[in-house]
Protein backbone atom coordinates (compact mmCIF):
# COMPACT_ATOMS: atom_id res chain seq x y z
CA UNK A 1 0.00 0.00 0.00
CA UNK A 2 2.85 2.36 0.65
CA UNK A 3 3.96 2.17 -2.55
CA UNK A 4 0.54 3.29 -3.55
CA UNK A 5 -0.63 5.67 -1.75
CA UNK A 6 3.00 7.75 -2.18
CA UNK A 7 2.14 10.22 -3.97
CA UNK A 8 -1.35 10.96 -1.84
CA UNK A 9 0.72 11.05 1.00
CA UNK A 10 3.11 13.83 -0.26
CA UNK A 11 -0.11 15.60 -1.17
CA UNK A 12 -1.38 15.08 2.33
CA UNK A 13 1.59 15.97 4.49
CA UNK A 14 3.57 18.20 1.86
CA UNK A 15 2.76 20.50 5.12
CA UNK A 16 3.20 19.93 8.30
CA UNK A 17 -0.33 18.32 9.31
CA UNK A 18 -1.64 20.12 12.00
CA UNK A 19 -0.49 20.13 15.60
CA UNK A 20 -2.97 18.60 18.49
CA UNK A 21 -5.37 20.88 19.60
CA UNK A 22 -4.33 22.11 22.51
CA UNK A 23 -4.00 25.91 22.91
CA UNK A 24 -6.71 28.35 23.18
CA UNK A 25 -6.54 31.01 20.46
CA UNK A 26 -8.01 34.36 21.70
CA UNK A 27 -10.37 35.70 18.68
CA UNK A 28 -9.24 38.09 16.77
CA UNK A 29 -10.84 41.18 16.54
CA UNK A 30 -12.88 41.46 13.56
CA UNK A 31 -11.72 43.15 10.67
CA UNK A 32 -14.26 45.59 9.48
CA UNK A 33 -17.70 44.53 8.07
CA UNK A 34 -16.72 43.35 4.81
CA UNK A 35 -19.99 44.13 2.32
CA UNK A 36 -21.76 41.09 3.31
CA UNK A 37 -24.80 40.75 0.90
CA UNK A 38 -27.71 40.30 3.47
CA UNK A 39 -29.84 37.95 1.27
CA UNK A 40 -29.18 35.90 -1.22
CA UNK A 41 -26.19 35.32 -3.02
CA UNK A 42 -27.10 34.55 -7.06
CA UNK A 43 -25.39 30.99 -7.71
CA UNK A 44 -24.31 32.86 -11.00
CA UNK A 45 -22.80 35.69 -9.60
CA UNK A 46 -19.37 34.72 -7.26
CA UNK A 47 -17.57 37.24 -6.02
CA UNK A 48 -14.48 35.51 -6.34
CA UNK A 49 -12.64 33.46 -8.69
CA UNK A 50 -13.32 29.65 -8.00
CA UNK A 51 -10.47 28.51 -6.10
CA UNK A 52 -7.65 26.02 -7.03
CA UNK A 53 -8.60 22.32 -6.96
CA UNK A 54 -7.61 21.50 -2.84
CA UNK A 55 -6.87 24.38 -1.63
CA UNK A 56 -8.35 26.23 1.29
CA UNK A 57 -10.36 29.37 1.02
CA UNK A 58 -8.02 32.00 0.67
CA UNK A 59 -10.20 33.99 3.55
CA UNK A 60 -9.33 30.87 6.29
CA UNK A 61 -5.53 30.70 6.27
CA UNK A 62 -5.98 27.93 7.73
CA UNK A 63 -3.86 27.73 11.12
CA UNK A 64 -4.95 24.96 12.60
CA UNK A 65 -6.92 26.17 15.19
CA UNK A 66 -8.53 22.54 16.24
CA UNK A 67 -8.83 23.72 19.78
CA UNK A 68 -11.92 25.94 21.04
CA UNK A 69 -11.52 29.29 21.51
CA UNK A 70 -13.14 29.93 24.70
CA UNK A 71 -12.89 34.19 23.96
CA UNK A 72 -14.88 34.65 21.41
CA UNK A 73 -17.23 37.60 21.48
CA UNK A 74 -20.24 37.00 23.72
CA UNK A 75 -23.84 36.07 22.14
CA UNK A 76 -25.62 38.96 21.95
CA UNK A 77 -28.75 39.42 24.09
CA UNK A 78 -30.76 39.82 21.42
CA UNK A 79 -34.16 38.66 22.18
CA UNK A 80 -35.67 35.58 20.87
CA UNK A 81 -37.46 36.43 17.64
CA UNK A 82 -41.49 36.35 17.92
CA UNK A 83 -43.69 34.45 15.84
CA UNK A 84 -43.02 36.63 12.83
CA UNK A 85 -39.62 37.13 11.85
CA UNK A 86 -36.47 38.66 13.00
CA UNK A 87 -37.01 42.55 13.04
CA UNK A 88 -35.58 44.60 10.27
CA UNK A 89 -31.97 44.42 10.45
CA UNK A 90 -29.87 47.78 10.13
CA UNK A 91 -29.33 48.96 6.88
CA UNK A 92 -26.01 47.30 5.09
CA UNK A 93 -23.09 49.35 3.95
CA UNK A 94 -23.43 49.34 0.35
CA UNK A 95 -22.27 46.42 -1.17
CA UNK A 96 -20.49 45.78 -4.09
CA UNK A 97 -22.12 45.62 -7.16
CA UNK A 98 -22.61 41.29 -7.22
CA UNK A 99 -25.45 41.74 -7.90
CA UNK A 100 -25.86 43.72 -11.10
CA UNK A 101 -25.92 42.53 -14.88
CA UNK A 102 -22.40 43.64 -15.67
CA UNK A 103 -20.90 42.63 -12.43
CA UNK A 104 -22.41 39.08 -13.15
CA UNK A 105 -22.10 39.50 -16.73
CA UNK A 106 -17.84 40.36 -15.87
CA UNK A 107 -18.09 37.33 -13.88
CA UNK A 108 -19.31 34.83 -16.29
CA UNK A 109 -16.41 35.82 -19.05
CA UNK A 110 -13.80 35.18 -16.01
CA UNK A 111 -15.72 31.79 -15.21
CA UNK A 112 -15.84 30.99 -18.85
CA UNK A 113 -11.95 32.09 -19.39
CA UNK A 114 -10.68 30.16 -16.31
CA UNK A 115 -10.54 26.36 -15.82
CA UNK A 116 -13.26 24.55 -14.17
CA UNK A 117 -13.94 24.61 -10.45
CA UNK A 118 -12.81 22.38 -8.40
CA UNK A 119 -16.64 21.18 -7.98
CA UNK A 120 -17.05 19.89 -11.32
CA UNK A 121 -14.08 16.66 -10.89
CA UNK A 122 -15.04 13.81 -9.18
CA UNK A 123 -12.40 11.46 -8.06
CA UNK A 124 -12.48 8.05 -8.32
CA UNK A 125 -13.30 5.35 -6.07
CA UNK A 126 -10.05 4.16 -5.60
CA UNK A 127 -9.00 7.76 -5.30
CA UNK A 128 -10.51 8.35 -2.31
CA UNK A 129 -9.11 4.85 -0.59
CA UNK A 130 -6.06 6.20 -1.61
CA UNK A 131 -6.44 8.92 0.46
CA UNK A 132 -8.00 7.05 3.19
CA UNK A 133 -5.20 5.19 3.72
CA UNK A 134 -2.54 8.36 3.68
CA UNK A 135 -4.98 10.18 5.66
CA UNK A 136 -5.15 7.59 8.51
CA UNK A 137 -1.35 6.76 8.02
CA UNK A 138 -0.38 8.61 11.41
CA UNK A 139 -2.81 6.28 13.28
CA UNK A 140 -1.97 3.27 11.76
CA UNK A 141 1.73 3.55 11.82
CA UNK A 142 1.69 4.37 15.65
CA UNK A 143 -0.61 1.52 15.92
CA UNK A 144 1.64 -0.80 13.57
CA UNK A 145 4.77 0.70 15.36
CA UNK A 146 3.61 -0.07 18.97
CA UNK A 147 2.03 -3.65 18.01
CA UNK A 148 5.36 -4.86 16.47
CA UNK A 149 7.33 -3.88 19.62
CA UNK A 150 5.05 -5.52 22.17
CA UNK A 151 5.82 -8.51 19.91
CA UNK A 152 9.27 -9.57 20.40
CA UNK A 153 8.49 -13.00 21.06
CA UNK A 154 6.51 -15.01 18.83
CA UNK A 155 4.57 -16.83 21.54
CA UNK A 156 1.91 -15.13 22.91
CA UNK A 157 1.65 -15.29 26.70
CA UNK A 158 -0.01 -12.73 29.51
CA UNK A 159 2.47 -10.22 29.70
CA UNK A 160 2.62 -9.39 25.88
CA UNK A 161 -1.14 -9.23 26.10
CA UNK A 162 -1.00 -6.81 28.98
CA UNK A 163 1.01 -4.55 26.78
CA UNK A 164 -1.19 -5.07 23.37
CA UNK A 165 -3.81 -3.54 25.64
CA UNK A 166 -1.82 -0.83 27.03
CA UNK A 167 -0.81 0.26 23.06
CA UNK A 168 -4.21 0.35 21.97
CA UNK A 169 -5.87 2.14 25.28
CA UNK A 170 -3.04 4.68 24.12
CA UNK A 171 -3.85 4.49 20.76
CA UNK A 172 -7.43 6.15 21.81
CA UNK A 173 -9.27 3.21 20.96
CA UNK A 174 -11.03 2.98 24.19
CA UNK A 175 -10.85 0.25 27.08
CA UNK A 176 -14.01 -1.84 25.69
CA UNK A 177 -12.29 -1.80 21.99
CA UNK A 178 -8.44 -2.34 23.43
CA UNK A 179 -10.00 -5.41 26.22
CA UNK A 180 -12.35 -7.17 23.21
CA UNK A 181 -9.22 -7.62 21.10
CA UNK A 182 -6.94 -9.04 23.92
CA UNK A 183 -9.42 -11.42 24.19
CA UNK A 184 -9.69 -12.63 21.30
CA UNK A 185 -6.23 -13.49 20.85
CA UNK A 186 -6.53 -14.66 24.33
CA UNK A 187 -8.69 -17.42 23.10
CA UNK A 188 -7.65 -18.05 19.79
CA UNK A 189 -4.11 -18.13 19.95
CA UNK A 190 -2.92 -17.90 23.74
CA UNK A 191 0.55 -19.75 24.09
CA UNK A 192 0.99 -19.97 20.08
CA UNK A 193 3.02 -18.31 17.84
CA UNK A 194 1.53 -15.01 16.71
CA UNK A 195 2.55 -12.65 14.05
CA UNK A 196 2.26 -8.72 13.64
CA UNK A 197 -0.35 -9.47 10.75
CA UNK A 198 -2.43 -11.37 12.45
CA UNK A 199 -2.88 -9.31 15.36
CA UNK A 200 -3.39 -6.49 12.72
CA UNK A 201 -5.94 -8.54 11.04
CA UNK A 202 -7.75 -8.82 14.91
CA UNK A 203 -7.57 -5.42 15.13
CA UNK A 204 -9.37 -4.50 11.80
CA UNK A 205 -11.93 -7.03 12.22
CA UNK A 206 -12.88 -5.78 15.82
CA UNK A 207 -12.78 -1.84 14.46
CA UNK A 208 -15.25 -3.28 11.78
CA UNK A 209 -17.53 -4.86 13.95
CA UNK A 210 -17.80 -1.46 16.10
CA UNK A 211 -18.17 0.93 13.53
CA UNK A 212 -20.59 -1.05 11.31
CA UNK A 213 -23.55 0.04 13.35
CA UNK A 214 -22.79 3.26 13.51
CA UNK A 215 -21.40 3.94 9.62
CA UNK A 216 -25.02 5.22 8.24
CA UNK A 217 -25.22 7.76 5.17
CA UNK A 218 -27.08 10.77 5.70
CA UNK A 219 -30.59 10.60 4.48
CA UNK A 220 -32.27 13.85 2.82
CA UNK A 221 -35.96 13.36 3.42
CA UNK A 222 -37.41 14.71 0.21
CA UNK A 223 -40.49 15.53 1.56
CA UNK A 224 -38.65 17.97 3.95
CA UNK A 225 -38.44 21.12 1.77
CA UNK A 226 -36.34 22.48 2.94
CA UNK A 227 -34.20 19.72 4.96
CA UNK A 228 -32.69 21.41 7.26
CA UNK A 229 -29.21 20.46 8.37
CA UNK A 230 -27.49 22.15 11.13
CA UNK A 231 -23.77 22.30 11.71
CA UNK A 232 -22.35 22.33 15.19
CA UNK A 233 -19.06 21.54 17.29
CA UNK A 234 -16.33 23.61 18.71
CA UNK A 235 -14.43 26.17 17.01
CA UNK A 236 -12.22 25.05 14.25
CA UNK A 237 -13.18 21.77 14.16
CA UNK A 238 -14.06 21.82 10.40
CA UNK A 239 -18.28 22.93 10.29
CA UNK A 240 -17.65 25.51 7.53
CA UNK A 241 -15.53 23.84 5.45
CA UNK A 242 -17.70 20.46 5.78
CA UNK A 243 -20.66 22.54 4.50
CA UNK A 244 -18.63 22.96 1.23
CA UNK A 245 -17.82 19.86 1.04
CA UNK A 246 -21.43 18.44 1.73
CA UNK A 247 -23.24 21.57 -0.66
CA UNK A 248 -20.96 20.03 -3.56
CA UNK A 249 -22.15 16.62 -2.94
CA UNK A 250 -25.78 17.46 -2.29
CA UNK A 251 -25.68 19.75 -5.81
CA UNK A 252 -24.03 16.94 -7.90
CA UNK A 253 -26.97 14.60 -6.65
CA UNK A 254 -29.35 17.25 -8.28
CA UNK A 255 -30.61 18.74 -5.24
CA UNK A 256 -30.87 22.60 -5.17
CA UNK A 257 -29.16 24.16 -1.87
CA UNK A 258 -28.85 26.91 0.56
CA UNK A 259 -26.18 28.10 2.60
CA UNK A 260 -26.68 30.41 6.26
CA UNK A 261 -23.61 32.30 7.33
CA UNK A 262 -24.73 31.31 11.16
CA UNK A 263 -21.45 31.94 12.31
CA UNK A 264 -22.03 36.11 12.74
CA UNK A 265 -19.30 35.99 15.59
CA UNK A 266 -16.24 35.73 12.71
CA UNK A 267 -16.36 38.16 9.41
CA UNK A 268 -13.99 35.41 8.07
CA UNK A 269 -16.26 32.31 8.51
CA UNK A 270 -19.14 34.09 6.62
CA UNK A 271 -16.92 35.07 3.63
CA UNK A 272 -15.33 31.75 4.17
CA UNK A 273 -19.14 30.12 3.60
CA UNK A 274 -19.78 32.57 0.75
CA UNK A 275 -16.47 31.51 -0.98
CA UNK A 276 -17.94 27.54 -0.65
CA UNK A 277 -21.74 29.34 -2.08
CA UNK A 278 -19.79 30.52 -4.92
CA UNK A 279 -17.79 27.54 -5.16
CA UNK A 280 -20.53 25.49 -5.33
CA UNK A 281 -23.65 27.44 -6.91
CA UNK A 282 -25.38 27.48 -3.28
CA UNK A 283 -26.69 31.00 -1.97
CA UNK A 284 -25.49 31.69 0.84
CA UNK A 285 -27.44 33.89 3.38
CA UNK A 286 -25.57 36.31 5.36
CA UNK A 287 -25.58 39.23 7.78
CA UNK A 288 -23.31 41.47 8.99
CA UNK A 289 -20.58 39.83 11.75
CA UNK A 290 -22.49 40.63 14.61
CA UNK A 291 -25.64 39.94 13.51
CA UNK A 292 -28.42 37.49 16.10
CA UNK A 293 -27.65 34.39 15.11
CA UNK A 294 -31.14 32.82 15.71
CA UNK A 295 -32.67 35.86 13.74
CA UNK A 296 -30.53 34.75 10.45
CA UNK A 297 -31.29 31.05 11.06
CA UNK A 298 -35.39 32.09 11.02
CA UNK A 299 -35.02 34.24 8.28
CA UNK A 300 -32.58 31.41 6.21
CA UNK A 301 -35.62 29.06 6.82
CA UNK A 302 -38.39 30.91 5.85
CA UNK A 303 -36.25 31.50 2.62
CA UNK A 304 -35.30 28.30 2.16
CA UNK A 305 -38.89 27.21 1.98
CA UNK A 306 -40.49 29.87 0.09
CA UNK A 307 -37.99 29.17 -2.64
CA UNK A 308 -38.78 25.23 -2.41
CA UNK A 309 -35.26 24.58 -1.72
CA UNK A 310 -34.58 20.74 -1.52
CA UNK A 311 -31.80 21.46 1.38
CA UNK A 312 -30.93 24.39 3.94
CA UNK A 313 -27.26 23.75 5.74
CA UNK A 314 -26.86 26.74 8.49
CA UNK A 315 -23.26 27.18 9.96
CA UNK A 316 -23.06 27.87 13.33
CA UNK A 317 -20.29 29.73 15.39
CA UNK A 318 -17.77 27.40 17.52
CA UNK A 319 -18.13 27.23 20.79
CA UNK A 320 -16.51 24.76 23.55
CA UNK A 321 -19.26 22.75 25.43
CA UNK A 322 -18.52 23.90 28.44
CA UNK A 323 -19.43 27.35 27.97
CA UNK A 324 -23.32 27.49 29.17
CA UNK A 325 -23.80 30.89 27.86
CA UNK A 326 -22.90 29.43 24.31
CA UNK A 327 -25.02 26.69 24.73
CA UNK A 328 -27.47 28.55 25.83
CA UNK A 329 -27.45 30.29 22.16
CA UNK A 330 -27.37 26.92 20.60
CA UNK A 331 -30.48 26.08 22.01
CA UNK A 332 -31.96 29.55 20.85
CA UNK A 333 -30.95 28.96 17.45
CA UNK A 334 -32.83 25.70 17.54
CA UNK A 335 -35.67 26.73 19.07
CA UNK A 336 -36.39 29.82 16.60
CA UNK A 337 -35.72 27.04 13.37
CA UNK A 338 -38.63 25.57 15.42
CA UNK A 339 -41.04 28.44 14.55
CA UNK A 340 -40.91 28.23 11.48
CA UNK A 341 -40.36 24.50 10.90
CA UNK A 342 -41.23 22.39 13.97
CA UNK A 343 -39.58 19.60 12.51
CA UNK A 344 -36.33 20.85 11.72
CA UNK A 345 -33.91 20.86 12.08
CA UNK A 346 -33.53 17.37 10.86
CA UNK A 347 -30.02 16.60 11.20
CA UNK A 348 -28.08 18.38 13.88
CA UNK A 349 -24.33 17.18 12.65
CA UNK A 350 -21.79 17.71 15.34
CA UNK A 351 -18.30 18.02 13.65
CA UNK A 352 -15.63 16.39 15.41
CA UNK A 353 -11.48 17.51 14.97
CA UNK A 354 -10.07 13.42 14.98
CA UNK A 355 -6.65 15.74 16.50
CA UNK A 356 -8.82 16.24 19.70
CA UNK A 357 -8.63 12.63 20.75
CA UNK A 358 -10.27 12.43 24.25
CA UNK A 359 -11.89 15.78 24.49
CA UNK A 360 -13.93 14.62 21.92
CA UNK A 361 -15.94 12.01 23.80
CA UNK A 362 -16.62 14.81 26.35
CA UNK A 363 -17.86 17.06 23.05
CA UNK A 364 -20.51 14.21 21.75
CA UNK A 365 -21.75 14.18 25.33
CA UNK A 366 -22.48 17.86 25.90
CA UNK A 367 -23.49 18.69 22.24
CA UNK A 368 -26.02 15.50 22.75
CA UNK A 369 -27.87 16.54 25.78
CA UNK A 370 -27.32 20.21 24.38
CA UNK A 371 -28.29 20.40 20.79
CA UNK A 372 -29.54 16.68 20.24
CA UNK A 373 -27.13 15.51 17.47
CA UNK A 374 -28.11 13.33 15.26
CA UNK A 375 -25.03 12.46 13.38
CA UNK A 376 -20.97 12.34 13.42
CA UNK A 377 -18.81 13.75 11.09
CA UNK A 378 -15.40 13.38 11.97
CA UNK A 379 -12.91 15.94 10.43
CA UNK A 380 -8.72 15.90 10.36
CA UNK A 381 -7.80 12.41 10.25
CA UNK A 382 -5.31 13.50 8.19
CA UNK A 383 -3.71 15.60 10.61
CA UNK A 384 -3.20 12.98 13.56
CA UNK A 385 -2.46 9.50 15.05
CA UNK A 386 -5.48 9.79 16.91
CA UNK A 387 -8.33 8.35 14.46
CA UNK A 388 -8.75 5.32 17.25
CA UNK A 389 -11.16 7.31 19.01
CA UNK A 390 -14.08 7.18 16.47
CA UNK A 391 -13.99 3.42 17.68
CA UNK A 392 -14.30 4.79 21.37
CA UNK A 393 -17.23 7.39 20.30
CA UNK A 394 -18.35 4.79 18.06
CA UNK A 395 -18.86 2.03 20.98
CA UNK A 396 -19.85 4.56 23.85
CA UNK A 397 -22.61 6.60 21.77
CA UNK A 398 -23.87 4.84 19.30
CA UNK A 399 -24.54 7.62 17.30
CA UNK A 400 -24.24 7.45 13.40
CA UNK A 401 -21.51 9.05 11.60
CA UNK A 402 -22.60 9.97 8.34
CA UNK A 403 -18.93 10.84 7.29
CA UNK A 404 -15.01 11.56 7.66
CA UNK A 405 -12.64 14.13 6.67
CA UNK A 406 -9.19 13.37 5.69
CA UNK A 407 -8.48 16.61 4.23
CA UNK A 408 -9.14 20.66 3.00
CA UNK A 409 -9.66 19.52 -0.81
CA UNK A 410 -13.56 19.36 -1.63
CA UNK A 411 -12.84 15.84 -2.19
CA UNK A 412 -11.80 14.82 1.00
CA UNK A 413 -14.85 14.25 2.66
CA UNK A 414 -17.12 10.86 2.19
CA UNK A 415 -19.46 9.07 3.18
CA UNK A 416 -18.33 6.95 6.07
CA UNK A 417 -17.52 3.18 5.55
CA UNK A 418 -16.35 1.19 8.36
CA UNK A 419 -14.59 -1.69 6.16
CA UNK A 420 -12.29 0.87 5.05
CA UNK A 421 -11.59 2.74 7.89
CA UNK A 422 -11.32 -0.41 9.84
CA UNK A 423 -8.31 -1.78 7.31
CA UNK A 424 -7.15 1.70 6.67
CA UNK A 425 -6.57 2.14 10.44
CA UNK A 426 -5.40 -1.21 11.03
CA UNK A 427 -2.54 -0.37 8.29
CA UNK A 428 -3.78 -3.18 5.83
CA UNK A 429 -4.07 -3.60 2.13
N1 LIG B 1 -6.26 18.55 7.32
C1 LIG B 1 -7.57 18.78 7.38
N2 LIG B 1 -8.00 20.02 7.61
C2 LIG B 1 -9.34 20.24 7.66
C3 LIG B 1 -10.28 19.20 7.50
N3 LIG B 1 -11.52 19.74 7.63
C4 LIG B 1 -11.34 21.06 7.86
N4 LIG B 1 -10.04 21.37 7.88
C5 LIG B 1 -9.40 22.66 8.12
O1 LIG B 1 -9.62 23.03 9.47
C6 LIG B 1 -9.66 24.45 9.57
C7 LIG B 1 -10.90 24.86 10.32
O2 LIG B 1 -12.00 24.52 9.52
P1 LIG B 1 -13.32 25.38 9.54
O3 LIG B 1 -14.25 24.74 8.58
O4 LIG B 1 -13.03 26.83 9.40
O5 LIG B 1 -13.79 25.11 11.02
P2 LIG B 1 -15.05 25.75 11.78
O6 LIG B 1 -15.54 24.68 12.68
O7 LIG B 1 -16.02 26.31 10.83
O8 LIG B 1 -14.32 26.88 12.61
P3 LIG B 1 -14.98 28.09 13.47
O9 LIG B 1 -15.72 28.94 12.51
O10 LIG B 1 -13.80 28.75 14.09
O11 LIG B 1 -15.83 27.46 14.48
C8 LIG B 1 -9.61 24.98 8.16
O12 LIG B 1 -8.30 25.37 7.89
C9 LIG B 1 -9.99 23.77 7.31
O13 LIG B 1 -9.44 23.80 6.02
C10 LIG B 1 -9.79 17.85 7.26
O14 LIG B 1 -10.51 16.87 7.11
N5 LIG B 1 -8.41 17.73 7.21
Amino acid sequence: MTDKVSGFFKRLFGTEPAPAPTHSEPETPLEPIPPVPETVLPASAPELAPAPPESLPETEPAPPPPEPVPSQPEPRDTPEPPDAPEPPHRPLPPGPPETTPDYIEDVEDDLAASPAPVAAVEPPRQGWLQRLASGLKRSSDNLSTSITSVFTKRRLDAATLDDLEDVLIQADLGLETATAITETLRRDRFDKDVSGDEVRAVLAAEVEKTLGPVARPLVIDAAQKPFVILMIGVNGSGKTTTIGKLAQKFSHEGRSVMLAAGDTFRAAAIEQLQVWGQRTGAPVIARPAGADASGLAFDAVTQARAEGRDVLIIDTAGRLQNREELMDELEKVIRVIKKVDPTAPHATLLTLDATTGQNALKQVEIFGQRAGVTGLVMTKLDGTARGGILVAIARKFGLPVHFIGVGEGVEDLEPFAARDFARAIAGQD
